[in-house]
């Protein structure tokens, strides 16, 4: 056997990974042919778009779509064409917490990865290497490869590599550019190892070989979950120690700083914040601790389980310091909340720590207004009516106005809260927003963003999470 030259490539899912990944695989390998399917028409149309107001925002993306796009970069709602065509398919579809069943509020719903998987087999007519792009339990590649022999047709042989994403959503196109690795997982079989020198080979065009790792697909596979499960770690761990500092007027950021010189520790990923979001992060965990419960090893799924359980904690916390500084109500009063989306530079809310805020602020009967430079007004309504089940939308809507710039939304409010680390709260007009205010002032910066001195000499009342309030 010999490892297949890649020359035609589908992804199957055109979301926040399927998209960079397989635009920049075009990219940078001009002789692959490489489509990018969905089942999604107002997503696949969005990549067409002439304009190029493509479905997510990040950045570089466009500049790569644009080069790539028609040349060796297609994106197409056929899926069956996509299939058919390929020597290569990454799977890259959704795999959110499961909502209702068996785990449900833990385990990974792998219904759209068991339903990409079932229309390979169904349509592929000759041999195609299958790569897990979407982050799934241990052993899943087994689930897909019995699917996949239970339903091939005749001379459809399927290798199948595991090959998590790491990217990071508002830094994709760099991580993708210049991953610290790209992690490639397969059978050790020796049509599995020529698989996996395949997909290499697609890597090796711009990416360092020493910086492709090939291992066994079981440790690929938990590699990924690790990895995020280790991330979520060190920030829940500085959350908590910024509990600690408020507390005694220790400050967090040279806490961070001084673990952070330590070579073992490293500086990157100790910044305390309001919790953490994003799509992936809890969800894996919680995936994590699903796998160690029904591998009945509970002190191990309490272990990680914690590690959730203190983002909660810290964005409750916040929240409390909010009402508890605002004189212990915040009825009808009016928060500002700048930043919606889970970090800055995406347009990307999903369990972004602004929404439990909101939905903390509501339940206190105040006002909130919210903006964000990228985040839809759509999407703002339909995270928010998700939060507060049972309230109609146009209830939440008496009390939720959205602003189209921070300078409004800072208008006659009482206090701002810093949720997302957008740069451009940094380069606000202070003292202008301080002259629209109701008096006192107040600013609580989650993210350790804005200059808290500079704030303070304008006459606000300053409160930032991880400094303490004790001289
Ligand atoms: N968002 C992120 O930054 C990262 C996500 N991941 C993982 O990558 C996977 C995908 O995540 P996202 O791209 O964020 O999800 P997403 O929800 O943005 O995109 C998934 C896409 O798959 C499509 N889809 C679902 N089933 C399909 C089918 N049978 N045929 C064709 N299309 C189908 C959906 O319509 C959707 O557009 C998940 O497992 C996630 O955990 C991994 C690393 C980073
Ligand atoms: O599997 C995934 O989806 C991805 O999850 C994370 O990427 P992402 O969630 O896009 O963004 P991060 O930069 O990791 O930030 C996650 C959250 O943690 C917060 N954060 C991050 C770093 C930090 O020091 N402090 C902190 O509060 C961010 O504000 C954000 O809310 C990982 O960083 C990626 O490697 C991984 O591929």
């Amino acid at each position: 056997m010999t490892a297949v030259k890649v020359k035609k490539i589908c992804c199957i899912g055109a979301g926040y990974v399927g998209g960079p990944t397989c635009a920049v695989i075009a990219l940078k390998c001009p002789h692959i042919q490489v489509t990018i399917v969905d089942l999604n028409q107002t997503r696949v149309d969005a990549w067409n778009s002439l304009d190029y107001k493509l479905p997510i925002y990040e950045p570089g993306l466009e500049d790569v779509v644009r080069q790539a796009r028609g040349r060796n970069l297609f994106f197409s709602t056929d899926v069956d064409k996509g299939i058919l065509e390929a020597d290569l398919i990454f799977v890259s579809v959704n795999t959110p917490t499961k909502k209702t069943g068996v785990g449900a509020g833990f385990a990974a719903d792998l219904n759209y990865v068991e339903l990409a998987t079932r229309r390979i087999a169904a349509v592929a007519t000759s041999s195609k290497i299958v790569v897990e792009k979407s982050t799934v339990p241990c052993r899943t590649a087994e689930s897909m490869r019995t699917i996949l022999e239970a339903n091939s047709k005749p001379n459809a042989r399927f290798d199948i590599l595991s090959n998590p994403e790491f990217l990071a959503e508002g830094t994709a196109i760099d991580d993708l550019f210049r991953p610290d690795r790209v992690l490639i997982g397969s059978l050790q079989t020796p049509e599995g190892v020529d698989a996996c020198a395949s997909l290499a080979e697609v890597y090796a065009n711009w990416v360092p070989r020493e910086r492709i790792l090939t291992v066994g697909l079981w440790s690929s596979e938990l590699s990924k979950l690790a990895a995020n499960a280790m991330l979520a770690q060190r920030i829940s761990s500085i959350n908590a120690l910024s509990a600690i500092c408020e507390a005694t007027g220790a400050n967090i950021d040279e806490v961070a700083h001084a673990i952070g010189y330590d070579s073992r520790v490293g500086p990157k990923f100790l910044k305390a914040s309001v919790g953490f979001g994003g799509s992936c992060f809890q969800k894996d965990i919680l995936n994590l601790v699903y796998l160690s419960e029904s591998l009945h090893l509970s002190e191990i799924a309490a272990y990680w389980r914690q590690v959730v359980e203190m983002n909660e904690y810290q964005k409750r916390r916040f929240a409390k310091k909010v009402v508890d500084t605002l004189f212990n109500t915040i009825t009808n009063k009016r928060i500002t909340v700048l930043g919606f989306a889970f970090k800055a530079d995406t347009g990307d809310t999903r369990e972004s720590a602004s929404i439990s805020l909101v939905r903390d602020f509501l339940s206190e009967k105040a006002f909130v207004n919210i903006y964000d430079p990228k985040v839809e007004e759509a999407q703002i309504w339909q995270d928010l009516s998700e939060a507060v089940p049972g309230t109609p939308l146009e209830i939440i809507k008496k009390s939720v106005t959205i602003c189209n710039d921070a300078l409004s939304a800072c208008t006659n409010a009482e206090a701002i809260v810093v949720a997302t680390e957008w740069k451009e709260f940094r380069d606000i007009d202070w003292q202008v927003v301080y002259d629209s205010m109701n008096k006192p002032a107040f600013v609580f910066d989650g993210r350790m963003l804005l200059d808290a001195q500079k704030l303070k000499e304008i006459g606000f009342n300053v409160t930032v999470v991880g400094r303490g309030g004790r001289p």
